[in-house]
């Protein structure tokens, strides 16, 4: 069988006085390298796509992080200067695919940005700036020019037993990254949380009922996919329910 496809939506960058599309290297390593995946990058368009386009030549979502932020229009907040940045031609590509992959069953993984979006999609809401909440720690990126120091291995988190999660990498406890500002605030009304931070942060979650794999990560396991146990047993999970798919296609193709 042909290698199966994973789409990962781009960025919008503006670099060297022109627009791009993009997607940080470690998610196409992550997906070739983890999941045994071909990479397809989709562009972020404003006015949004044909998503149905889209599905129908992939077999799974790979939602990659970013330092933009969901716009909070998008969960019914006003948006204010902490909230940014904002990326609304990824949001427009982003939203739609997300509903429509777990409408179809495409299997979907969605990291750090991804798995914001994946809530917000769903209908619930973020937080900005959590680490001055009181009682929440820093989950921030850290501020060094190293980019294995940036994405070192150092929270932990708690898998709850019986998870979508613990049936890929087990459950109980067990160290990630952490690079991020904002956090799931209200849960999706669809969405089961599935790990949690010390201070309680929502780390994991997975989409009830799905008809495939459909799980979000805060943390980055594309970073450390080929080295981190933890970080590999979610790529495979991923790529083997890609190719699932991929196989469940051929047959009504
Ligand atoms: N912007 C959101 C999501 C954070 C995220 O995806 N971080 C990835 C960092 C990418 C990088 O800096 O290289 C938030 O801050 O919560």
């Amino acid at each position: 069988m042909s290698m199966p496809i994973v789409a990962i939506p781009a960025d919008i960058r503006e670099l060297d006085g022109t627009t791009w599309h993009v997607v940080q290297t470690q998610y196409v390593n992550a997906a070739v390298v983890g999941g045994g995946l071909l990479p397809l990058i989709v562009p972020a368009l404003e006015d949004g796509h044909d998503i149905d386009e889209v599905l129908d030549r992939v077999d799974g979502v790979l939602l990659s992080g970013s330092r933009s932020n969901v716009h909070p229009s998008l969960y019914g907040k006003v948006a204010e200067e902490k909230d940014g940045p904002f990326d609304p031609a990824r949001d427009a590509t982003t939203m739609p695919l997300i509903r429509r992959a777990i409408e179809r069953g495409v299997p979907l993984l969605a990291i750090c940005r991804g798995i914001q979006e994946l809530n917000v999609a769903l209908g619930g809401t973020l937080a900005s700036e959590i680490q001055e909440m009181p009682g929440v720690a820093d989950h921030r990126r850290r501020d060094v020019p190293d980019r294995d120091v940036q994405y070192e291995i150092h929270q932990t988190v708690h898998v709850k037993e019986g998870s979508c999660l613990a049936g890929a990498l087990g459950a109980g406890q067990f160290k990630v990254n952490s690079l991020h500002r904002q956090a799931i605030s209200d849960a999706a009304p669809n969405l089961a949380v599935e790990a949690v931070a010390e201070d309680g942060t929502i780390e994991a979650v997975s989409v009830i009922g799905a008809k495939s794999f459909a799980v979000g990560v805060q943390w980055h396991p594309e970073y450390w996919v080929g080295k981190d146990g933890p970080s590999n047993a979610l790529f495979k999970a991923f790529g083997e329910a890609v190719r699932d798919h991929a196989a469940a296609r051929k047959l009504n193709d």
